[in-house]
């Protein structure tokens, strides 16, 4: 299956949601798409899906063309759904949820197999747990061999202990079927860990769109790096590849700035480290428990901004404690124009 999206609108009567949306996806990648609330996510699976018309620009998915003048109605579309509520039938068993209208109920065995739900055969929907109910809505949507997969939000429904194994065996799923899928998320760790493309989106329109490496990595703008991770800025002054910083010398990219000047790094908690020294540069002002490491907001004694760090849990600083911070990053850091600054005019 290949799937492609040329310069594709959708909205609502006149809203646009989507803006000119360009992707390809083909053999069994999985591309996760992210973004804040209200920014499009469902609209592009409602479109791809043919729940929502196409307003312009086209849709090809091996070789159907959708375009506004050539509605494909969806179940010509040959696409599998999972959504966050399961959707099964609640009078039908298991079995019968997974072969429901298929004629080849060798594929209902199969998936039931790869997914585990042997003892559940028999079981009705109201009888299963959230995340076995997930496991009977992706077998039903993968026994009728779609040639695409959509997911919207499919584990936003379950406990955390249980999304973390599910997006695991979902993944395994869909590469077995071997078919491409567009997985909607708000979580950035599903996606970052999931997904072998991610796709950022802000207002409808996609901000970067690139391996989950290369968009925590190279956010290729300030909107991406502030949305993928724990990202704190911190104010430096730029000389070709390097910056000074009030914590020293760096190696830097820049994203979005002349060659020198005023800018911005982005640095995030494990760009740093933090310990007790003699030579505090820096003050405590919070720490977070998260289990096996704790996150740090710090305030530098020069300049006084103020950064996260990540810490092992056996560290325990006191807010208020003295403390010294270094960057510890042997990658380069992304330098960004200074937010609301004048001294860093725009790139010719
Ligand atoms: N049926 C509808 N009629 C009119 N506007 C809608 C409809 N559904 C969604 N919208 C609007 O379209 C925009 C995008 O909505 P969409 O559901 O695609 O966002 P999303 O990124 O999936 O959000 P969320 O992460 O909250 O689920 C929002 O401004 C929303 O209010």
């Amino acid at each position: 299956m290949k799937l492609e999206i040329d310069k594709l609108c959708a909205g609502y009567g006149k809203a646009t949601v989507v803006e000119n949306l360009n992707l390809k996806l083909e053999g069994n990648e999985i591309l996760m798409l992210v973004g804040p609330t209200g920014c499009g996510k469902s609209t592009i699976l409602r479109t791809l899906a043919g729940i929502l018309p196409v307003t312009s620009g086209e849709i090809r998915m091996n070789d159907l063309r959708i375009t506004k003048g050539n509605p494909v109605p969806p179940e010509k579309r040959h696409i599998g759904m999972v959504f966050q509520d399961f959707a099964l039938f609640p009078h039908l068993n298991v079995e019968k949820n997974i072969g429901f209208r298929l004629r080849d109920k060798s594929e209902v065995k199969h998936w039931i197999e790869v997914l585990g739900l042997e003892s559940h055969r028999r079981a009705m929907p109201q009888t299963l747990s959230g995340g076995q109910k997930q496991r009977v809505a992706l077998a039903r949507a993968l026994a009728h061999q779609p040639s695409l997969m959509l997911l919207d939000e499919p584990l936003s429904n379950l406990d955390a202990a249980l999304k973390d194994s599910l997006r695991w065996t979902i993944r395994d799923a869909l590469k077995e079927a071997g078919v491409p899928a567009v997985w909607v998320t708000h979580d950035q760790d599903e996606a970052m860990s999931i997904g072998d493309r991610v796709g950022i989106l802000n207002q409808g329109k996609l901000e970067q769109l690139d391996t989950p490496e290369n968009c925590f990595e190279h956010p290729s703008s300030r909107f991406v790096a502030e949305f993928l991770g724990d990202a704190s800025f911190l104010s430096a002054q730029l000389q070709e590849n390097r910056a000074d910083t009030p914590l020293g010398s760096v190696p830097v990219i820049a994203v979005d700035c002349p060659p020198s000047g005023d800018i911005q790094l982005l640095v995030r908690p494990d760009d740093f480290t933090l310990t007790e020294s003699a030579e505090p540069n820096a003050q405590l002002i919070w720490s977070r428990f998260e289990g096996g490491s704790r996150l740090c907001k710090v305030k530098l004694n020069e300049g006084g901004e103020e950064v996260k760090v990540r810490v092992s849990h056996e560290v325990q600083p006191a807010p208020g404690e003295a403390v010294r911070l270094d960057v510890i990053a042997s990658h380069p850091l992304m330098a960004f124009r200074r937010e609301g600054g004048h001294s860093c005019p725009p790139a010719s």
